[in-house]
């Protein structure tokens, strides 16, 4: 009997099917790593577990169950080991190229130095903002004193607030934004603490585009289909209003913006603009949940003996430097650990010859990565009890170089954060400040849940809410 056409055509798609299966269960280079079986046929569970949020929780579980190698799909590899964080984010200096993934973070059709993805074109971005963020230029007394005025701002806005309990999850986040729009576009910056740009950091802390980002990191051709059938612009007032800020021609001369528009690379406006966006974007969300989840650790009762630690070390050293203060450098450091802003896995795509890590062959154009949670809790020899939150382990001058190259919240190599010194800066006069005059302690009428919750790649507070009291330090006397 002579077979149809169509069933021959479903015969031969379904022997190719069988192919692949085997291919990928038998032969294929990923089916010798650890990792769940149906990982080797499809990314299809991954994808369910990062629309519903679930991604770094679901790829923790599988470390500690599989070890520091896990595969998650038939093309990408998690790793937890420092031997892995070196390979990917540090061989050469920038590591692996970055993937498509970065394409989310394209800003007016721009790409910038967080989106560009193979090293060559970034090491050339990188070139002309590097010096911006150089201690040097962060330490500056310009730039020291424009993120102190926004300290002094914040505290005002505490103690002006109304009600004995205060959002802190707001104010940080405006302080926040403040100080990076400040470095970056001065005297355009955003005055949210006041309340006038509130607006701005509403818009964009609390808007929930997950599923939209992952739906167009996904499947990018029907996401541009859709947005040009249906017209979407997602221009927001936030990018509205840096790039009109980067229009202006009296920005400040050590504002980013003035720095990129008088550099000899002759860069256009939109390109000034799309760079800023993108470090406003990066620095926003970031310092204030970083804040944010640690200021709320020291308010919790278990840990008074900290805070009380913290404000002996600062009223006992008023007139020292930022960067001379031990403890409160070592409680920064231990909010980052414990609560990275960004926890989840920073993918990079394995160069054309295939590369060896782990101890295992990872073939050309695999996705690999390493999340920062993960990274801080499954490494015990470095990081002893890595769930828990203790300062103290940054004392320990034996260990503290062995936990500098494992701390991954600002990522690692040529490609981490630009942003880092104006990150601490910004967080040590914060606190410095704050614990100088104040003790903190959760609200009683503080219901929210502080449980962490993904987005694409970062993390914020569930409920976005922080409600704190403060307790002025002299009423309660030195203890
Ligand atoms: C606590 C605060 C911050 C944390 C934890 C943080 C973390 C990170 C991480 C993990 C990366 C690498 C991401 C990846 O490769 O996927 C990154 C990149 C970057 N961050 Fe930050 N960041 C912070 C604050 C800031 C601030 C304040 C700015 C600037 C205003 C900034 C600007 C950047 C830029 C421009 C990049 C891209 C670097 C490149 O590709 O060369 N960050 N940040």
């Amino acid at each position: 009997m002579a077979l149809q056409l169509w069933e021959i055509c479903l015969a031969a798609f379904g022997c190719g099917w069988l192919g692949l299966f085997v291919y990928r269960a038998t032969f294929a280079p990923l089916s010798k790593l650890p990792g769940p079986w149906y990982t080797l046929f499809s990314d299809v569970f991954l994808m369910y577990k990062e629309f519903t949020a679930q991604r770094r929780v679901y790829i923790h579980e599988l470390h500690k169950r599989f070890g520091p190698v896990v595969r998650l799909g038939p093309n990408e590899v998690s790793f937890t080991s420092l031997e892995a964080v070196k390979e990917i984010y540090q061989s050469g200096g920038s590591g692996y190229d970055k993937t498509e993934f970065y394409n989310l973070f394209i800003q007016y059709g721009t790409r910038t130095t967080f989106s560009t993805l193979r090293k060559r074109e970034h090491d050339q971005m990188k070139r002309y903002i590097a010096g911006s963020y150089a201690n040097t230029s962060i330490m500056h007394p310009e730039v020291l004193d424009g993120i102190q005025e926004r300290v002094k701002a914040f505290l005002r806005q505490c103690e002006e607030a109304r009600k004995p309990a205060i959002d802190f999850y707001v104010y940080l986040h405006c302080f926040a934004m403040d100080c990076a729009s400040f470095h970056l576009l001065h005297p355009h910056g955003t005055k949210s603490i006041e309340g006038k740009d509130l607006n701005l950091m509403q818009e964009y802390s609390y808007g929930d585009t997950l599923r939209t980002k992952l739906f167009r990191y996904r499947w990018p051709a029907l996401a541009r289909w859709l947005e040009k059938t249906f017209q979407q612009k997602f221009e927001s007032h936030i990018g509205q209003y840096v790039l009109r800020a980067c229009e202006q021609t009296d920005s400040g001369d050590h504002s980013l913006a003035y720095k990129l528009k008088n550099s000899n690379a002759k860069f256009g406006q939109i390109q000034v603009a799309a760079e800023c966006m993108n470090h406003l974007a990066a620095g926003i969300d970031t310092t204030g949940d970083a804040l944010c989840f640690l200021i709320y650790q020291l308010s919790l009762p278990k840990n008074y003996q900290v805070q009380d630690q913290l404000i002996a070390e600062l009223s006992s050293n008023k007139d020292k430097a930022l960067n001379d203060l031990p403890y409160l450098e070592a409680v920064i450091k231990e909010g980052l650990r414990c609560f990275p802003p960004i926890p989840m896995s920073q993918p990079r795509c394995v160069p054309s010859t295939g590369r060896i890590i782990d101890g295992y062959s990872i073939p050309a154009r695999t996705i690999v990565s390493c999340q920062a949670w993960s990274v801080h809790q499954l490494n015990p020899d470095v990081f002893d009890q890595g769930d828990k939150f203790l300062p103290e382990r940054w004392l320990d001058s034996k260990s503290v170089l062995r936990m500098n190259s494992l701390l991954f919240s600002f990522g690692a190599g040529g490609r981490s954060c630009t942003g880092r010194h104006l990150a601490m800066v910004e967080m040590k006069c914060l606190l410095r400040e704050l614990y100088s005059l104040y003790r903190t302690k959760i609200a009683p009428e503080m219901k929210g849940s502080m449980e962490l919750y993904d987005q694409a790649i970062s993390t914020r507070p569930l409920d976005q809410t922080c409600l704190l009291i403060l307790e002025p330090v002299q009423k309660l006397g030195p203890k």
